[in-house]
């Protein structure tokens, strides 16, 4: 395509797995958006812009490599850079390396398009997202984290082998923290307007070895190939397609819940001004103290910064 699309998302780390995913994935969705590539590293940055946009021929979106200060003037800026975890490694033992790598890529963005959106992938997501909204001096409904949506997508996914029923037909989430404290709201989850739990194929279903096996699955994944770049390529492109086409999806994303006093992942709803809404979600005792821990965990860790 010769005419660039009009709305522009600029990828912060684009030369990585993950930046570069969610690019392509942005693309492939038939997003119509000018995609920038933007990393440290300019060859890979290079490298990685020239192959999505080969993919770009047959779709409305284009896509090539640009500055800091073209991504801060852009409609979408997603930050992906930063380090990763290695095998057995936990995601919040990345924030003493990612923390100041948040900080400087928005230095070097500044001035800041003051109605652009941020969306945070790098980990840990739910501190790093505090992080980039103070340093980037947006309003807090602005800076949003992919937070748990992954994590819910993969739970729906469980539930929708036991269950037989679509996954997008399946509301339940995985809350609190994109970390080793994420719980599953078993208490709000229903299917087809029915309490998930009260479905035939649930009982006697071992809930304790699902929130496992879904709390583990980035592990396991990056044992087996070193990282992971797929799921959380689609769902990062699907919350900058809310973000830009105003859809107001609701997605459990890492954002400022007023009534939590910090950044957490939640359910909210996304639209083009960013957070439009976020949920309260009924929680059982149990999930009660699950929360708490979570928001513990993430309160004490943005603390630090
Ligand atoms: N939130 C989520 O659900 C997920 C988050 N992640 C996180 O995404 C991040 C990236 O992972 P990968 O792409 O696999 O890593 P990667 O190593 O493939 O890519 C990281 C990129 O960041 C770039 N970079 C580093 N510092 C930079 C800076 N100051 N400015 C610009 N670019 C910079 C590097 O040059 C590299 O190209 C990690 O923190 C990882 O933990 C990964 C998967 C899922
Ligand atoms: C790496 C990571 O955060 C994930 O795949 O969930």
């Amino acid at each position: 395509m010769s005419t660039p699309p009009s709305q522009r998302v600029s990828i912060i780390g684009g030369g990585g797995n993950v930046g570069a995913t969610i690019a392509f994935a942005l693309l492939a969705k038939g997003v119509s958006v000018e995609v920038l590539i933007v990393d440290k590293a300019d060859n890979a940055a290079h490298g990685q812009a020239m192959d999505i946009d080969d993919a770009s021929f047959s779709l409305p979106g284009t896509c090539r490599i640009g500055t800091f200060q073209e991504a801060g003037q852009s409609d979408v800026i997603i930050v992906t850079a930063g380090a990763r975890q290695k095998p057995g490694e936990s995601r919040s033992s990345l924030v003493d390396r990612n923390y100041e790598i948040i900080g400087s890529i928005m230095e070097s963005m500044k001035p800041i398009r003051p109605t652009a959106r941020i969306l945070v992938v790098s980990n840990p997501v739910d501190v790093l997202t505090d992080i980039a909204q103070k340093t980037s001096g947006l309003p807090r409904n602005q800076v949003l984290g992919s937070g748990t949506y992954l994590d819910t997508g993969r739970l729906r996914n469980e539930l929708s082998v036991i269950t037989g029923v679509s996954s997008t037909s399946i509301h339940a989430y995985m809350l609190g923290e994109h970390g080793d404290n994420q719980f599953v709201g078993w208490a709000s989850a229903t299917i087809g307007g029915q309490p998930l739990l009260s479905h035939p194929k649930m009982a006697g279903v071992d809930r304790e070895a699902i929130h496992e096996r879904v709390r583990r699955k980035a592990y396991e994944i990056i044992e087996a190939k070193g990282s992971t770049y797929y799921g959380i390529g689609l769902c990062a492109a699907n919350i900058t397609e809310a973000l830009l086409y105003n859809t107001s999806q609701v997605y459990s994303v890492t954002n400022y819940v007023e009534r939590f006093g910090c950044y957490m992942s939640w359910p909210a709803a996304i639209g083009r001004g960013g957070v439009e809404q976020s949920f309260e979600v009924r929680l059982d005792d149990a999930e009660k103290k699950q929360f708490d821990v979570a928001l513990d965990a993430i309160k004490s860790a943005c603390a630090k910064f």
